[in-house]
């Protein structure tokens, strides 16, 4: 059988792992040479949400997806200003690009915004080896002058690992902003931005909610200063062991018995400010059919996630809190992980997951409604 090469870069790459196993491909965007921790995304569709999501900052994303680019870039589905992965695997880039609102090619776009990348990689044998070792560091080489591998994995093992790096700030809005509700306002809610999604504050505004996006640095004066019915903390790359100032600042919120909910890392910030501990998983959930249980109610929802951190709260029991009694809300099927927290003697609840489903399905939706009726109960 024949394949056409068109579109195809001709120019060599490698990806080189931490643990010395490498891959050869050709350049995919830019050319040249990025570093970041190799993970996997299981997305068949959406690779515009997930490269502008920036909760991958310094993530290499490996799609498990073998066709990706085949609806090109479009100017709607992005997530965020810019690409945040630090680089990009694919097996089998699109040759030629059809939707009726594709702009440009995704090859193009990459290399537009400097993001390099490799394609014809085999991506199902890699992603294996990350399931088996577990994420690790990873390196992107391109160009026709490769160093050799020894040097190449060398400056794989200098670059910086993800547990323990502190990135939100990194990614977070400098200046507050404001996102108006659709139609009748009923409430206004504070975000503090960790490296929100542009789905989240869109799919409060749906209900009414006028959105003040804060900044990472926010402090509950700040919060409090917009005259909040809610307040939100969004999801954020990094570890979250290193969010110090989101916990002191969420851990003022608890107090106050506002009604607070949090998405992802705001998940995370929730579980330590509620004194659970985190932990980084093997290799992560990212993809967009992962099975939830809401253990409230018992449905089993199909969900968007990214996270490769968890928290670490019992599953069994309700726990005692310096804010009441919480307990596990949502767990997934795949393995047990904790998928989400409640507060049981007030207003606050987090997911580990996306509800804002960009991309995904729409099954978690009502978690947004859920916090509709927290603000609702509160006015009451
Ligand atoms: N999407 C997120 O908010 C990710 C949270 C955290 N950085 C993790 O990897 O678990």
């Amino acid at each position: 059988m024949t394949t056409s090469t068109r579109g195809a870069s001709k120019v060599p790459a490698v990806l080189v792992l931490e643990d010395g196993r490498t891959f050869r491909g050709r350049a995919y965007g830019a050319v040249g040479v990025t570093f970041g921790e190799a993970v996997f995304s299981t997305g068949m569709t959406g690779y515009q949400e997930t490269l502008t999501d920036p909760s991958y900052h310094r993530q290499v994303v490996v799609m498990t997806a073998p066709h990706v680019g085949n609806t090109g870039v479009n100017d709607e589905d992005p997530e965020s200003k810019r690409i945040w992965v630090a680089g990009y695997v694919v097996r089998d880039p699109a040759r030629v690009p059809s939707n009726w609102r594709s702009r440009r090619s995704l090859d193009e776009e990459l290399a537009q915004q400097g993001v390099v990348g490799i394609s014809g990689v085999d991506t199902r044998a890699l992603t294996r080896h990350l399931r088996e070792r577990g994420a690790m560091r990873v390196g992107i080489f391109s160009g026709n002058a490769l160093p050799d591998e020894g040097v190449m994995l060398a400056e794989v093992r200098q670059a910086p690992e993800m547990k323990g790096a502190s990135l939100y700030e990194e990614v977070a809005t400098p200046q507050a902003y404001v996102v108006p509700a659709i139609g009748e306002k009923k409430f206004t809610v504070a975000a503090v931005d960790l490296g929100i999604k542009g789905m989240t504050p869109h799919r409060m505004a749906e209900r009414g909610i006028e959105v003040h996006v804060l900044p990472a640095t926010a402090t509950a004066e700040d919060i409090y200063a917009v005259g909040p019915d809610g307040v939100f903390f969004s999801n954020g790359p990094g570890d979250p062991e290193k969010a110090d100032h989101p916990v002191s600042v969420m851990r003022e919120v608890l107090s106050r018995k506002t009604p607070l909910f949090g998405i992802c890392f705001g998940n995370q910030i929730l579980g330590r400010a509620l004194g659970f501990g985190t932990y980084k998983l093997k290799y992560g959930h990212r993809g967009i059919n992962q099975p939830v249980q809401d253990r409230t109610t018992g449905k089993v929802e199909v969900t968007a996630h990214n996270h490769g951190f968890a928290v670490d709260a019992p599953l069994d029991r309700v726990s005692d809190t310096p804010y009441g009694r919480a307990e596990v809300s949502h767990v997934c099927l795949n393995d047990q992980v904790v998928e989400g927290l409640q507060l049981l003697d007030q207003p606050a609840f987090s997911v580990q997951y996306h509800p804002e489903a960009a991309a995904g399905p729409h099954d978690a939706a009502y978690l947004f409604d859920r916090f509709v009726s927290l603000m609702e109960g509160q006015r009451a």
